[in-house]
């Protein structure tokens, strides 16, 4: 049998509406437009596709975006300051950092310098540091482990006891996502480049979140048979066959994968458009935050 294709796009969609509906009703009853300032720093490619996703995603849910593109070889200090004054500027909701950052700068204090009021990708240490304690809440909690979170409660009706293993160990996906199933009472393995006999602890997962970056790594003698599989990877590969050469692909061998699987997330169309979905959806909330204060 095969497995159930868990549509993420459909899910993000469902997720964009509501938002988009909330902020229509919000703006009419005489509240701020939520606002997202979206800070890219030099020129990666995929960067600048992501944040150009983004900004769309937020004019079509009526929020406001204010982009700020800066230089390859901005100093830490200017980047700090531009994230200060964002912190100060009663229009931004939220302040998105787009990641990677070029090598020279220390993401760890740029990170801290949101105001956790804003911090709608929620990578303070602050919010992580809730996250990974018990009884407490983060204000914002990261999106694509939210998005992975929201499939998985879709999919399954309950995570209490499931045998969940996180492949790769991110401070984006890996490590809260991991988080975040702990709370969900998931019994939770953390795999990485050094974990001994892989395959064998793979097996052992009704939920296997795969988040390495690493094309097509997880096989389908791999997968449980019936376990969920979240394929959190987007990688870009060769293909003479393909229009223009290349190809996305997830970390999951998909076509062996899907025979195997009770259910799973295709590459593209499954978690990456939950990330957007989820970034809209804490700006959001971030705005209805600032209504309170
Ligand atoms: N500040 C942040 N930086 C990064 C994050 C993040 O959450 N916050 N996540 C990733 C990249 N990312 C968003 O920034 C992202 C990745 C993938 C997608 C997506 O929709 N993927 C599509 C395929 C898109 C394509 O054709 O290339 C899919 O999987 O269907 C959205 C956002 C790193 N940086």
């Amino acid at each position: 049998m095969t497995a159930k294709i868990i549509d993420g796009k459909a899910v993000a969609a469902e997720v964009r509406a509501e938002v988009a509906a909330v902020v229509a009703q919000r703006v009419e009853a005489g509240k701020s437009r939520p606002g997202l300032a979206t800070v890219l720093v030099g020129e990666n490619p995929a960067s600048q596709v992501y944040v150009r996703m983004k900004q769309k995603a937020c004019a079509e849910a009526g929020i406001e975006s204010f982009g700020y593109n800066l230089p390859e070889d901005t100093s830490q200090e200017d980047l700090e300051k531009l994230v200060r004054e964002l912190n100060a500027d009663e229009r931004v909701n939220g302040i998105l950092v787009q990641l990677p950052l070029p090598k020279h700068l220390d993401e760890e204090r740029v990170l801290a310098a949101i105001s956790l009021d804003k911090d709608v990708d929620g990578f303070h240490p602050v919010n992580i540091g809730r996250l990974a304690q018990k009884g407490r809440k983060p204000q914002f909690i990261p999106c694509t482990p939210a998005g992975c979170m929201l499939l998985l409660r879709k999919n399954l009706d309950s995570l209490e006891g499931v045998n969940a293993v996180v492949l790769g160990r991110s401070n984006i996906v890996g490590m809260p996502v991991a988080l975040l199933l702990v709370e969900a009472n998931a019994t939770v393995t953390i795999c990485h480049s050094r974990t001994k006999n892989l395959p064998d602890v793979v097996r052992q997962a009704d939920v296997l979140v795969a988040a390495v970056g690493r094309p097509e790594m997880v096989r389908g003698d791999w997968i449980k048979p019936g376990a969920v599989v979240i394929d959190v990877g987007v990688n870009r590969i060769d293909d003479p066959s393909a229009k223009n050469g290349t190809r996305l692909v997830g970390d999951v061998a998909y076509d062996e994968a899907v025979e195997v699987a009770g259910a799973i997330t295709p590459v593209p169309g499954g978690v990456g458009p939950m990330t957007i979905a989820m970034l809209l959806q804490n700006t959001l909330k971030a705005a209805e935050l600032s209504d309170k204060q």
